[in-house]
């Protein structure tokens, strides 16, 4: 399989955080414009923002996004990371996709939750009108932060639903902070009929994703533990629910810690509606291309099963049926001739 071919294939990408997509040179562009220069440039800039190789857990993991967060404060530096992320998935063919953040990890020089979703939105909308890839965005709350400000998060999904945001999403340190305890914050969403998605399964706990599924999920970020328990697989199976795996970021954050243990193959011979994305392509240091390469090595899937992987993900895409109709019989004539 030739990684070119891999490259120009048309992709769709569900599972992608802005705060961990910042290209180096574009954050030390900002950080020029803030007169706030940053210690580092070249490889040691890149160590910074990529998970070092021996990442022993997600809170590590978590860690790197210290370095960013301080040039995330203004509309600007917002605006220029969402219109450039679309830049960088342009490149490999991504023809859709959902882009996450926490807004409330933003506000630290006073920016309202709305001026901070206004500028994600609008950088979005730049990159779409430039480069022909349609962006959504999905809000997160974090799990460290307090119930009222999660609360506020879904206010904001709601106020700005339908104007480039589509669900509400809960990341951040799941070890300590179980699923259970959201229930009130995502159950708002689920009143208001709000599409979720919800990271669980990343850090060993199946119970987790049932939870989620419960709360009203449609989609699991992650999802590995779901190989621990067939009744949450079956939950899973019954209900539909989109996977959106994240394979050089489960190895970091040691979700799994052998190849022998990652359950790729095990969850597609399951009919699970798996999808691939790259979660953070800085923090990572990946690309879709690249994600799709290791599985290619890793279970020599052929273009059949990554059109599958596709297929599925325009399937669990918080977005209109027209659209969806548009973006299948995009795949379908883009794949006609690699199956
Ligand atoms: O794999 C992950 N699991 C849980 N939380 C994550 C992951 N990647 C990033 N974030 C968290 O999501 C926030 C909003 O984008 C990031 O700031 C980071 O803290
Ligand atoms: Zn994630």
């Amino acid at each position: 399989m030739k990684r070119e071919i891999i490259k120009r294939l048309p992709k769709i990408e569900l599972h992608c955080h802005l705060d961990g997509s910042v290209r180096p040179h574009i954050l030390e562009q900002i950080a020029e414009q803030q007169n706030q220069p940053l210690p580092w440039t070249g490889d040691a800039l890149k160590n910074k923002l990529v998970a070092p190789e021996d990442c022993t857990s997600l809170l590590e993991y978590l860690e790197r996004f210290d370095v960013v967060l301080p040039y995330l404060q203004e509309e600007s530096a917002i605006e220029l990371i969402s219109y450039d992320l679309i830049a960088q998935v342009a490149e490999e063919n991504v023809r859709y996709i959902e882009v996450r953040f926490a807004p409330l990890l933003f506000n630290r020089k006073g920016l309202t939750i709305e001026q901070i979703v206004t500028a994600v939105v609008m950088g979005l909308k730049r990159g779409e009108k430039e480069f022909g890839v349609k962006a959504n965005a999905l809000l997160c709350g974090m799990r460290h932060h307090d119930e009222t400000t999660n609360q506020s998060v879904v206010n904001a999904v709601r106020q700005f639903y339908g104007k480039g945001v589509v669900g509400f999403d809960l990341a951040g340190d799941e070890a300590n902070y179980p699923t259970a305890l959201f229930e009130s914050v995502v159950s708002i969403a689920k009143e208001h009929d709000l599409p979720i998605t919800l990271h669980a399964g990343e850090c060993g706990c199946p119970h987790n994703v049932m939870t989620a599924i419960e709360l009203g999920a449609t989609r699991i970020g992650h999802g590995i533990a779901i190989q621990k328990d067939d009744s949450v697989l079956n939950a899973c199976l019954t209900n539909q629910t989109t996977i959106e795996m994240c394979p050089t970021s489960n190895f970091q954050t040691k979700a799994v810690t052998e190849l022998k243990d990652y359950p790729f193959q095990k969850f597609l011979d399951a009919g699970l509606n798996i999808t691939i994305n790259t979660d953070n392509r800085t923090v990572s240091n990946t690309t879709l291309t690249d994600e799709y390469e290791k599985l290619a090595n890793w279970y020599h899937i052929d273009y059949a099963c990554m059109e599958k992987l596709n297929h599925n993900a325009v399937n669990g895409a918080f977005t209109s049926e027209t659209e969806k109709e548009h973006l299948h019989a995009y795949l379908t004539a883009g794949y006609a001739d690699y199956r």
